[in-house]
């Protein structure tokens, strides 16, 4: 039985994957941990996410409890992920970030503290978004310099971070599918008289509205076609359960940084 201990188990995500992890089999919720002033902090998770009492209290530090697990989920945020990181490196524990919104310096870290402890990284957990990865680069790559780029990513008002670490992530793929390098193509606005498109550039447009889990488009477009490939999230649950697959394998890799291709087998 893995033991897991989940980060950020007061937030949508967080609470998604202990519940789900109820009818899992092979997989235990060790530990659930909030920040520190959070209003759940010392309450029964399962009381808080309407499961009944299960005997696991809300604790406020990671560092307390990393120890009495396998393994960790953690879905906070950028800086809080690295944090716990630094800790489960300390205890020698794998873990798993969903997180997103890094910044190029924190991903270094990452990886260098990833050479300590097996760790999955991925701004996106589902299956579909993780074929889509796949199907985008050969796409790009049939399609090369003739068709215009944009990517349009959809989220509900909350999220912090722009744009989402799904789009980003297309965005690079196709970068690198086409030859291009990110920083110079990438285009994150348009306003006023801009002229017309350069070809190479790649659009990644945010849209932020009510209560929208999460919706990527990557659109090809040439003279006379184009092709747009969707993904769209229903729910949080198909994340959710990514997240539960990849604290399972990770537990038995070797100390590296990891994404949800190599989980799922997905990686040529
Ligand atoms: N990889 C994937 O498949 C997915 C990734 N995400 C990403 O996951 C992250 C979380 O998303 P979501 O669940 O919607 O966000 P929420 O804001 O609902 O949840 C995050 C939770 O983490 C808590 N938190 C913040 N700092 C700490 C800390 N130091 N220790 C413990 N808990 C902390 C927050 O508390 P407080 O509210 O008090 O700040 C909050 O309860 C985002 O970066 C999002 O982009 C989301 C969905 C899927
Ligand atoms: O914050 C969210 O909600 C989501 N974030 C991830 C991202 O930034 O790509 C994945 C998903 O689309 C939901």
């Amino acid at each position: 039985m893995v033991k897991a201990v989940v980060t950020g188990a007061g937030g949508r995500m967080g609470g998604r994957i202990i519940s789900l992890m109820e009818a899992e089999e092979g997989i235990d919720l060790a530990a659930a941990v909030e920040r520190g002033d959070h209003p759940a902090i010392g309450r029964d998770v399962s009381e808080i996410l309407g499961l009944g009492k299960r005997g696991v209290a809300i604790e406020s530090d990671f560092s307390d409890c990393v120890s009495r697990g396998d393994v960790a989920i953690d879905f906070t945020s950028h800086a809080a992920s690295l944090q716990n990181l630094r800790f489960a490196v300390q205890h020698g524990k794998p873990m798993v970030i969903g997180s997103t919104g890094f910044s190029p310096e924190e991903m270094e870290e990452i990886l260098d503290l990833a050479g300590n402890v097996p760790c999955v990284l991925a701004p996106n957990m589902s299956v579909g978004v993780n074929v889509l990865f796949k199907v985008i680069r050969t796409v790009a790559e049939i399609l090369g310099d003739d068709y215009d780029v944009e990517i349009l990513e959809a989220h509900h008002h909350l999220k912090k971070d722009a744009p989402s670490g799904t789009a980003m992530k297309m965005a690079h793929i196709i970068a690198e599918a086409l030859g291009r390098d990110l920083d110079e193509v990438g285009i994150y606005e348009r306003k006023g008289l801009i002229g017309e498109r350069p070809r190479r550039e790649i659009g990644i447009q945010t849209l932020r509205a009510g209560d929208i889990v999460g919706e990527h488009t990557v659109l090809f477009g040439a003279v006379g076609e184009r092709l747009e490939l969707i993904h769209r999230a229903h729910s949080r649950d198909n994340f959710a359960k990514g997240a539960i697959r990849a604290a399972k394998w990770v537990v038995e890799q070797k100390p590296g940084l990891y994404d949800m291709q190599d989980v799922l087998g997905l990686r040529t």
